[in-house]
């Protein structure tokens, strides 16, 4: 639909795109991206004839571009500016009326009935309908841009160009205008070329994109060959993340403020521990990178309040999460930045265990109640809902950072370990009698406090698991000779 072969050219003698080439297909959505003065908007211009270019061919739709009249190229090309200057006292009805001027024949432009129906469904689709009558210097920076984009549209392009069409939009126009591009690349078989700042929304939307520095190609690949981090720190200069799209397969570019991330002294011991009636608190003057199941602050997050809290056996809440908000709302603890648990075991019985060695510290910290406990391997059997005490709740403190795969593998660790420590404790299944391997509701929290050293494994013999799983080992062991020994007191 669109190809460019070693395009070069810029303002006078010197070229600020060099030797581009590249063919987007009907129906593809394909951005360009790259720093300030990269050359994204000069391309742009090459391609909608604003600029001539010096050197190489672009071909539309297979015919080389300096073939086509200004009309033509417009029945086939549509383009949002970076900057366009609109007529401020038209109406916006006006305005997006222009876009049929391409099509229309005759001295006079008759707008047909097959106009009107295009000029309203491009106004309703960008959202402009309601203030069709309205004259454009009434409108904000967001509502021109949509006019403008509503305009282009009615042009009916099998190309459209867009220069950041993003840039005055709000984050609701901003997806909704990526989606119904999406939408006329499958119903209308719209093909998209789209200058993109937001490397995101770049990621999100395209299939594929070209990254430029100093005007020329770096990468033209997928997204996820493109969002990568060695290759966008080289053209951007700059130190950034990339992370995985928490819903969409997409990558995730993130920046990193420039901040101190090591602590003075060792994480762990800036740790303070305080007990409550009913609650053991653990504090942190800084946040940690915590991958946890508990009830406040699941999934990936960052806490530096950790709330281990005991409810009555009998506790029943239609909504626990926001039963527990407001529980920590009575104890002033800012939610935001909390990580919570829930147990009916006794805290008192609970177990701390810190590991030591050149490569940095653990600590566990874990309470236990064993009335619930379940054989995973005879689980699928059970019938019945938890009914009495019975959760272990593990908390791993981990000096430094952890990647992806050792926040896994951690997690695999403790849970190894702990099943060990069940099983030599001899702690049974009440229904299957069969030893258990853990109960129905236990919950485990890993914190890293983010700075050295970086932990890249986090299995069993890594220096990592090995503290790990004896710090996990050695808190459930003692904490579940607690729960025994006040069971057999209770009996
Ligand atoms: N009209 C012009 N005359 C002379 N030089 C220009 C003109 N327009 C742009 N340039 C120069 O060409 C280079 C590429 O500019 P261009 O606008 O294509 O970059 P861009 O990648 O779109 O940048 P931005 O992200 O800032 O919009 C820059 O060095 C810029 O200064």
């Amino acid at each position: 639909m669109l190809q460019l072969k070693d395009v070069s050219g810029g303002y006078g003698e010197t070229w600020v795109v060099k030797n581009i080439s590249f063919h987007i297909r009907q129906g593809e959505i394909f951005s360009i991206v790259g720093p300030n003065g990269s050359g994204k908007s000069t391309l742009l211009k090459f391609i909608y004839g604003a600029l001539p270019y010096d050197q190489g061919e672009i071909y539309v739709d297979g015919r080389p571009l300096h073939e086509y009249s200004q009309k033509e190229l417009a029945k086939k090309v549509a383009v949002l500016p970076q900057h366009s200057t609109s007529a401020f006292s038209y109406t916006v009805r006006q305005i997006v009326s222009l876009g049929r001027y391409p099509h229309q024949k005759g001295w006079f432009h008759q707008e047909t009935v097959e106009d009107e129906k295009i000029i309203e469904e491009a106004m309703k689709d960008t959202g402009v309908y309601e203030f069709q009558d309205q004259t454009m210097d009434a409108l904000s920076g967001g509502e021109k841009q949509r006019v403008l984009l509503a305009r282009a549209l009615a042009q009916e392009p099998l190309i459209l160009l867009l220069d950041e069409p993003t840039n005055h939009l709000d984050i609701s126009y901003q997806i909704s205008l990526l989606n119904t591009l999406k939408k006329w690349t499958k119903t209308k078989k719209l093909t998209v070329l789209a200058v993109l700042h937001d490397l995101n929304m770049a990621a999100m939307y395209s299939d594929r994109v070209l990254l430029l520095k100093d005007g020329e190609k770096k990468a033209l690949d997928k997204p996820a060959y493109v969002m990568n981090k060695p290759l966008l720190e080289e053209v951007y200069r700059t130190e950034l993340f990339r992370k995985e799209h928490p819903i969409v397969p997409t990558p995730l570019i993130t920046l990193v403020p420039s901040m101190s991330s090591s602590h003075s002294s060792s994480p762990i011991d800036a740790l303070q521990v305080t007990t409550g009636e009913d609650y053991v608190h653990i504090r942190s003057p800084f946040y940690w990178k915590t991958l946890s199941s508990a009830v406040i602050g699941a999934g990936f997050g960052w806490h530096r309040h950790f709330i281990n809290r005991h409810v009555d056996k009998h506790y029943n809440a239609d909504d626990p999460a926001s039963e527990y908000r407001t529980y920590l709302k009575k104890l002033q603890i800012d939610i935001a930045d909390t990580a919570g648990m829930m147990t009916a075991a006794q805290l008192d019985g609970g177990k701390m265990k810190r590991r030591v060695d050149e490569d940095g510290a653990v600590l566990v910290y874990a309470t236990a109640g064993t009335g619930n406990a379940v054989d995973a391997s005879l689980a699928y059997e059970k019938t019945s809902l938890p009914v009495t005490i019975g959760t272990i709740n593990i908390w791993i403190f981990i000096q430094g950072s952890l990647t992806e795969a050792a926040f896994a593998q951690v997690l695999m660790t403790a849970t190894e370990a702990k099943a060990k420590a069940m099983m030599d404790k001899g702690v049974v299944d009440p229904d299957t009698k069969t030893i258990a391997t853990g109960t129905s509701t236990d919950s485990v929290l890993v914190a890293a406090s983010g700075d050295d050293p970086t932990h890249e494994y986090g299995g069993t013999i890594s220096p990592l698991g090995k503290k790990v799983a004896k710090a996990v080992y050695d808190a459930v062991s003692e904490t579940l000779t607690n729960d025994e020994i006040r069971q057999k007191e209770t009996t």
